[in-house]
C-alpha cells in the first residue's frame, strides 16, 4: 500500500488534494478560525460550504441534529463507517482504486486464471450492485452469489496469511486525505470508531494497521478469513456480510453495541443506500447524522443518496466533511 504520508509530508499532501479540486480552499484537518462575530454553527456551515461538492436535501434538518448532537456532547458520540470507497478513495490520479477483495485478487497470491476469473465476476456483478432499475430485493441473492463465488475462488488459491501484509504493501490502496485527523482525534477523544464492512477484514485490519491508526477505539465488523494451522486460507467466517445485509450483521453484533449503549448519538459514513443500515444495532438511538459519498454513476443515484444521507459528498475524495463534524462536536464539549 503506498501511504498517503500526510503527516511526515505535509506539502505533497496538499498538492495532491489540490489537484482533486483545485479551487477547494478547506484543509482536510480543519483548523480553527476564530471569527467573534459568527456564532460556532455559522463558522461550521461556512467551513462544510466551501465543499463545492457537497449538497443537502435538507440544511435545517442537519443543524437540528447537530444542534442535539452538541447539546449531549461528544461523551454520546460513536461514529459507524463503511470501509471501502467510504474511508478509502475511490479514484486517485484518475485511476479506481481497489477495494479490499481487489488487493487481495491483484496480488501474487493468486494466479493468472483465477484474477481472470475474479474479474469477470466484478465485471458482472459490479453493475447490478450500483443498478438504479433493480430493487435490493431484486439484487440480494446475486450479491450473495458473487461474494460466495469469489470467496470459493479466493479459497482454493490456498492463500498463506503471511502474505497478507505484503499485498496490501504492493497495492494502490488509499485511505482519503485526512484519515490521519480522523482517526487520530476519535481516539483521542475516546470516541468508539466502528468500521463495518462487506469487505475482508483481514486485508482491511492490515491497511489501518500499515497506515498506524489502527487505534484502541476501533472495531472491525466485517468478512474475516479462517486459516488451518499451517496458516492455509480454509474458509471464510461466520455469516457472510455482502452489500445489502448489514443490518443482519448489524443484530448479529448486539454485545457491541449494548457496550456502547450509552452512545445514543451516531454519525454514520457510508458509500452505499447499504450502508444506511449499519446503525440499525445502535441502543436507544437519539440522533443520526449520515454522510454519503456518492462516487459513481452519479446521475442516476444522486436523488436516492439525496433523499437517505444528510449530507452528500460526490466524487469528493476527502475525509474533511466528516473531520468538521468530528471537530465541531469535540470543540463544543
Ligand atoms: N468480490 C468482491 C465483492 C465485493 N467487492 C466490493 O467490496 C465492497 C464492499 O465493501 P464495503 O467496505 O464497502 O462494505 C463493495 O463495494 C463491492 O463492490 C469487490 O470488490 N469484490
Amino acid at each position: 500500500m503506498r501511504k498517503n504520508k500526510n503527516k511526515r509530508q505535509p506539502a505533497k499532501r496538499k498538492a495532491a488534494s489540490q489537484t482533486q479540486n483545485s479551487k477547494r480552499p478547506c484543509s482536510d484537518s480543519p483548523k480553527r478560525t476564530e471569527n467573534p462575530q459568527l456564532t460556532p454553527f455559522e463558522i461550521f456551515f461556512k467551513e462544510i460550504e466551501k465543499f463545492s461538492k457537497l449538497h443537502m436535501k435538507d440544511r435545517d434538518r442537519v443543524q437540528e441534529i447537530l444542534q442535539s448532537m452538541q447539546k449531549a456532547g461528544s461523551k454520546t458520540l460513536q461514529v459507524i463507517s463503511d470501509f471501502d470507497m467510504t474511508l478509502t478513495r475511490f479514484e486517485y490520479n484518475g485511476k479506481r482504486c481497489p477495494t479490499c477483495h481487489n488487493i487481495l485478487e491483484r496480488s501474487d497470491a493468486i494466479s493468472s486464471d483465477c484474477k481472470k476469473k475474479l474479474q469477470e465476476l466484478l465485471d458482472k456483478y459490479y453493475p447490478i450492485e450500483i443498478d438504479t432499475k433493480r430493487s435490493v430485493e431484486e439484487k440480494m441473492p446475486l450479491m450473495v452469489e458473487w461474494w460466495t463465488k469469489a470467496h470459493e475462488l479466493l479459497v482454493n488459491q490456498k492463500i498463506k496469511k503471511d502474505g497478507l501484509a505484503e499485498a496490501v504493501k504492493d497495492s494502490e490502496a488509499k485511505l482519503r486525505d485526512g484519515y490521519q485527523y480522523f482517526f487520530d482525534h476519535l481516539n483521542e477523544h475516546s470516541i468508539p470508531l466502528l468500521i463495518f464492512s462487506a469487505g475482508i477484514g483481514d486485508i482491511l485490519e492490515e491497511v489501518i494497521r500499515q497506515t498506524e491508526v489502527f487505534h484502541p477505539n476501533v472495531k472491525v465488523i466485517s468478512n474475516y478469513m479462517d486459516f488451518d494451522e499451517s496458516g492455509v486460507l480454509k474458509a471464510f467466517k461466520g455469516e457472510l456480510i455482502h452489500i445489502y445485509n448489514k443490518k443482519e450483521g448489524a443484530l448479529l453484533n448486539t454485545g457491541h453495541f449494548q457496550e456502547l449503549r450509552t452512545r445514543t448519538n451516531v454519525l454514520l459514513l457510508g458509500d452505499s443506500l447499504g450502508d444506511l443500515n449499519m446503525a440499525d444495532g445502535v441502543q436507544d438511538m437519539e440522533n443520526i447524522l449520515k454522510i454519503g459519498f456518492l462516487n459513481d454513476k452519479v446521475e442516476e443515484r444522486k436523488q436516492s443518496y439525496l433523499d437517505s444521507y444528510d449530507i452528500v459528498l460526490i466524487k469528493h475524495e476527502t475525509l474533511g466533511v466528516p473531520n468538521a463534524v468530528i471537530r465541531f462536536l469535540t470543540d463544543s464539549n
